[in-house]
């Protein structure tokens, strides 16, 4: 372990200094440069924080941070935050009906973590944190991660040493469906339908907030130029795709309608089907682990799919499309994140334990991708990425 001086200290910063010179004008606008700027400005807080308090202070205490978010959304209180304009503990009570000892001391942990500012005595104001949290695709994915994952983080460290500290492989009998009697996520959506709504209004959100599939895939070049031209040719398959968010985008561009588009999902996923016929597009209900009726489409395209299943049943759903697939023709397209080997970054760190606790499933190297699609007779044909990978789409054929 190397010591920290206050030499090094000074020497971080000035490398931290050269970072900050490189960031676009609009610092948000190249992810590469500000992810390498935000690790160094985070391990140089980390350094010269002393390991107790980092134990203490920090990871002890993230849970106590999420729940009181958690409550504040609960409660309404940063809707009563929204204009801008410093609001006291009793405005919050007048508006809400919390007790204002209660509201004083939860924004007393909101305040000393930077969620709201603290403006004066027992008086808040609102950070873009918390107008962020004012809008309901958003508030639902802190829903979904403390309501339907937290049970089951809480629950993780206990089942792994259960079960003898190995990957879970099985969605029945995972992590999930020990912390929440026995069903798993799809099970306590069907049971709870308006959970599945919180889940499925998050998913909406979340694709707004990343890029476009086809910002990282050449969709043009690769698939439409090269779709057979008949009136019942497919150009592409959205499997698992929900109520269509993502092929509904994919079917406003002119040049991608040269063959049908088709959306499937379970029943209760697909939603309103009239919006998706009036934009051309067919909605099936299909079950994945059951056989692909759709014969040799151009391309089956999976977002977000795989990385909620363990290996095996992954290797269920790939062999039920491969069947489908003509042979040097049709295309696999995964739109999934595809981990460095090295230095991963939190959110594909995190987003890794989430699955492990939602789902059973799991992010994937490039390695591991490779091999499990190798696996069922596929072969990557390439992997077009961005952002370190957190945004890619992996294309496979049939193998020889
Ligand atoms: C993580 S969501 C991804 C949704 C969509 N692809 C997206 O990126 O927004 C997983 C989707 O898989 C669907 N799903 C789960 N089990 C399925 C099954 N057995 N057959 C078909 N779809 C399924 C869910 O209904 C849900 O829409």
């Amino acid at each position: 372990m190397t010591s920290i001086t206050r030499e090094s200290v000074v020497q971080s910063i000035e490398a931290i200094l050269v970072e900050a010179k490189n960031l676009s004008d609009d610092i948000f606008e190249d992810q590469i440069r500000l992810q390498s700027f935000q690790r160094q400005v985070f391990r140089l807080k980390n350094d010269t924080t002393a390991p107790l308090e980092r134990i203490f202070g920090e990871i002890c205490f993230q849970p106590h941070q999420s729940t009181a978010v958690r409550i504040a959304l609960e409660g309404g209180w940063f809707q009563v935050l929204a204009d801008g304009k410093p609001k006291t503990a009793h405005d919050i009570s007048f508006a809400t009906g919390a007790e204002v000892q209660l509201i004083v001391r939860i924004m007393m942990v909101l305040t000393a973590t930077d969620v709201v500012i603290e403006q004066g005595y027992q008086t808040y104001r609102a950070t873009p944190l918390t107008q962020i949290l004012l809008d309901p695709g958003w508030a639902n994915g802190l829903r979904h991660f403390f309501d339907h994952c937290g049970p089951s983080l809480i629950n993780l460290p206990g089942y792994l040493k259960q079960n003898g500290y190995k990957v879970p492989q099985n969605v029945m009998t995972g992590p999930f469906a020990d912390a929440w009697g026995g069903r798993n996520t799809w099970a306590l959506y069907d049971a709870e339908p308006w959970r599945g709504k919180i889940f499925n209004s998050f998913m909406t959100k979340w694709k707004e907030g990343t890029k476009v599939w086809t910002d990282t895939y050449p969709a043009n070049v690769r698939l439409c130029s090269s779709c057979e031209k008949s009136d019942d040719a497919v150009l592409l398959v959205d499997i698992g795709g929900g109520s269509g968010h993502v092929v509904l985008d994919f079917a406003k561009e002119p040049s991608n309608r040269v063959g049908r588009l088709i959306l499937q999902d379970l029943p209760a996923a697909l939603g309103d089907t009239d919006t998706l016929k009036n934009h051309g597009i067919e909605a099936m209900p299909y079950d994945f682990f059951t056989p692909q009726p759709v014969k040799g489409a151009k391309a089956y395209y999976f977002r977000g799919i795989l990385h909620d299943w363990p290996d095996r049943a992954c290797r269920e759903i790939l062999s039920n499309t491969a069947t489908a697939m003509r042979k040097g023709y049709s295309k696999l397209l995964l739109d999934e994140m595809v981990l460095p080997d090295t230095n991963v970054p939190p959110k594909g760190a995190l987003l890794d334990l989430s699955m492990m606790a939602l789902e059973t499933g799991a992010e994937r190297t490039s390695e591991q991708w490779h091999q499990l699609l190798g696996s069922v007779g596929l072969r990557i044909e390439k992997i077009w990425s961005t952002d370190y990978g957190l945004e890619a789409v992996i294309e496979a054929v049939l193998d020889a």
